[in-house]
């Protein structure tokens, strides 16, 4: 049996530039990836098998259409290699913008490549990702990196691992389509080399449709030692990092409430 990490997605920063023809959208974004994820056990089988077990399973029951069984069918397509039983330990919540759902099928994919030897910069791998969503070439690559087109043009950069950071998401799920279908039109401007001079241009339309992340994101910029607050992808979780460990542990404790979910991690490399 292998077992995958399915990292949490963050975008440090995220530039929306203009709608395309074909309705999605053109960006900038610098991806990171937490240390914190899904869990993902994949084994040989004679049928295939999938079960979701963890905190979050309850939100994917009754869900057809697994990103996890769409990306198993993909590979078994292309490089064939047989069944198999898959078990997604959810942790990441739902519909967040923290990118569980393609974190699970960069994991899947990544997964099967190893166990059928196929490379995992294997270009067929990256194009069965790009055609399972915009963020699963992200996830797939798995390190911090530019990201641009509607972000699966990917260009590795200098992260920052180790850095301290406290994730809130609210309890609130966001629909990502929904969330560019509200965005503004207006172009603010190119992605400047350093993350902390971005934004992310989906927050006021996230907001209008989940005003809470107003709420989150003063919470977090009000802790002490706090050098970044941020929503990340279409939202609702909101990111913060910190100068020390000791002051992410200390506004961890401090901002817990009923519905939300509250986790200290790390960047990873
Ligand atoms: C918000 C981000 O998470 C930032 O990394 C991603 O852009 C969204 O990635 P994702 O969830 O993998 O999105 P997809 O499954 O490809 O697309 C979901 C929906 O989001 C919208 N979408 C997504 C990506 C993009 N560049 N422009 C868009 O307009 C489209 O309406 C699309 O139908
Ligand atoms: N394994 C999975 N985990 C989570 N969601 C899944 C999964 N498979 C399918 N989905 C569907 O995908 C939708 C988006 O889920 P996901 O958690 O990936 O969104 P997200 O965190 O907003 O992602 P992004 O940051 O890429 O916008 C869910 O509402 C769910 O219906």
């Amino acid at each position: 049996m292998l077992t995958e990490i399915a990292r949490a997605k963050l975008n440090l920063a995220l530039h929306v530039r203009a709608r395309r023809p074909d309705g999605y959208h053109e960006l900038e974004t610098l991806f990171a990836f937490v240390e914190v994820g899904d869990v993902l056990r994949v084994a040989p089988a004679e049928a295939p098998a999938f079960r979701v077990t963890g905190p979050f399973a309850a939100a994917l029951a009754g869900e057809g259409d697994n990103l996890v069984t769409r990306a198993a069918a993909r590979f078994a397509e292309t490089f064939g290699g047989g069944a198999h039983a898959i078990e997604l330990e959810k942790h990441l919540p739902v519909a967040s913008g923290i990118g569980g759902g393609s974190a699970d099928a960069a994991a899947t994919l990544r997964a099967l490549a190893r166990f059928h030897d196929v490379a995992l910069d294997d270009p067929r791998l990256f194009a069965i990702a790009d055609r399972l969503g915009s963020d699963v070439p992200a996830c797939l690559l798995g390190k911090t990196a530019l990201g641009r087109g509607r972000g699966e043009q990917l260009a590795p950069v200098v992260g920052m691992p180790g850095t301290p950071v406290l994730l809130i998401n609210p309890g609130v799920a966001v629909s990502t389509a929904e969330v560019f279908r509200r965005w503004d039109g207006v172009d603010h401007g190119p992605l400047d080399a350093d993350p902390l001079a971005g934004r992310n241009d989906l927050e006021a339309p996230a907001r209008e449709i989940a005003p809470v992340i107003g709420e989150v994101l003063e919470t977090l910029a009000a802790q002490h030692g706090v050098t970044l607050a941020r929503m990340s992808g279409s939202g609702a979780t909101c990111f913060a990092l910190f100068e020390s460990v000791e002051a992410c542990a200390d506004a961890a404790s401090r901002v817990a409430r009923p519905g939300w979910w509250c986790v200290e991690t790390r960047l990873a490399p």
